[in-house]
């Protein structure tokens, strides 16, 4: 389904991005994988090359809209097209909003907003050049919609990624452009327990908040992320899909 396509992922050096990154290359897909640190991506790359897939490099700050202009250049090219995106870097950090720093918020809000907004504009402008249409998937998360004590920097920067894909599916459907997201539950990853479980009392806390039990694997948000950039989800754009073993349901006064 992914064949003779290009596709880029940004923080594909880790986590889920690099889960994404070879779950495409397995279907068939040419890979960019791009974020800050070099050596992470050519990991991610020398993954897809032992699998038989073609991935390359390409180091890249997403705050920057001149470096994320050259990344979609370098991607082309490369490939000679770019069929889709993941907006998936991001950062994070726990600390009440009343005690953040001006320059704390501005660190998670230009990454995850304004670099999603970088990178999707981008990417739709060689996809109106090329006529092909596209997918653009974003990696959010549920408290987008429902606020999260303690990453009021992070919830509404996501939130905006949310108000971005829904203006930006309308704007771009006659373009054959889809945009829509992902909200995954607490992911296993080292950057995630770093940032939000650095201790054995903080996972046993986000833990005891899954209904289902566990932490999710990044294989099983890579797998949806393929549903829904690929074909046969053609007609769905401006869209969430929630993935978080009942999290975010299972805020309620009575039951489990
Ligand atoms: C609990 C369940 C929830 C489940 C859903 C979870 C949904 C989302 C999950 C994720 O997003 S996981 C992704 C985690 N991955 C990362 O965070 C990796 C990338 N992270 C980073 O690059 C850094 O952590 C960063 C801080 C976000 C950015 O790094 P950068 O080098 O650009 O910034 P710094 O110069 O280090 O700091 C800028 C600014 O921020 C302040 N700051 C940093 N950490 C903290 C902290 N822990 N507490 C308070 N403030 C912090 C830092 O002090 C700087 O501000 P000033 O001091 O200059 O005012
Ligand atoms: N794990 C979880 O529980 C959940 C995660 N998510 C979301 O999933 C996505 C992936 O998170 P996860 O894999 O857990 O965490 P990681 O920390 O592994 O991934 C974040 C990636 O973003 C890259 N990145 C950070 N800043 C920049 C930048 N300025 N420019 C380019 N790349 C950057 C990092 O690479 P580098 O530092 O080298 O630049 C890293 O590869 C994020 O959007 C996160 O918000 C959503 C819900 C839950």
């Amino acid at each position: 389904m992914f064949t003779d396509r290009t596709f880029i992922v940004t923080g594909g050096g880790s986590g889920i991005g690099r889960a994404i990154a070879l779950a495409l290359g397995a279907a068939g897909a040419c890979v960019v994988v791009t974020g800050r640190t070099p050596e992470k991506l050519d990991e991610t790359v020398a993954l897809l090359g032992e699998q038989g897939a073609d991935g390359i490099a390409v180091p890249t700050d997403v705050r920057d809209p001149g470096a994320v202009d050259a990344l979609v250049e370098a991607a082309v090219h490369h490939y000679g097209a770019v069929h889709g995106l993941v907006n998936n870097a991001a950062g994070n950090f726990v600390a009440p909003g009343i005690d953040l720093s001006p320059n704390g918020w501005k660190a998670v809000v230009d990454i995850v907003l304004n670099g999603s907004f970088y990178c999707t504009r981008a990417v739709a402008r060689q996809m109106r050049n090329q006529g092909t249409g596209g997918s653009i998937l974003s990696v959010i998360a549920s408290y987008a919609w429902h606020g999260h004590p303690g990453t009021v920097h992070s919830a509404a920067a996501k939130a905006g990624v949310l108000a971005m894909t829904r203006t930006l599916a309308v704007e771009l459907a006659p373009l054959g452009i889809r945009l829509n997201c992902i909200a995954p539950g607490p992911t296993e990853t080292k950057g995630a327990g770093a940032a939000l479980w650095a201790d054995d009392t903080a996972r046993a806390h986000v833990l005891s908040s899954v209904p289902a039990g566990r932490f999710a694997d990044p294989t099983e948000v890579a797998d949806a992320s393929l549903f829904v950039l690929g074909d046969r989800a053609s007609y769905m754009t401006g869209e969430c899909l929630t993935l978080d073993g009942g999290q975010w349901l299972g805020k309620q006064v009575y039951g489990q």
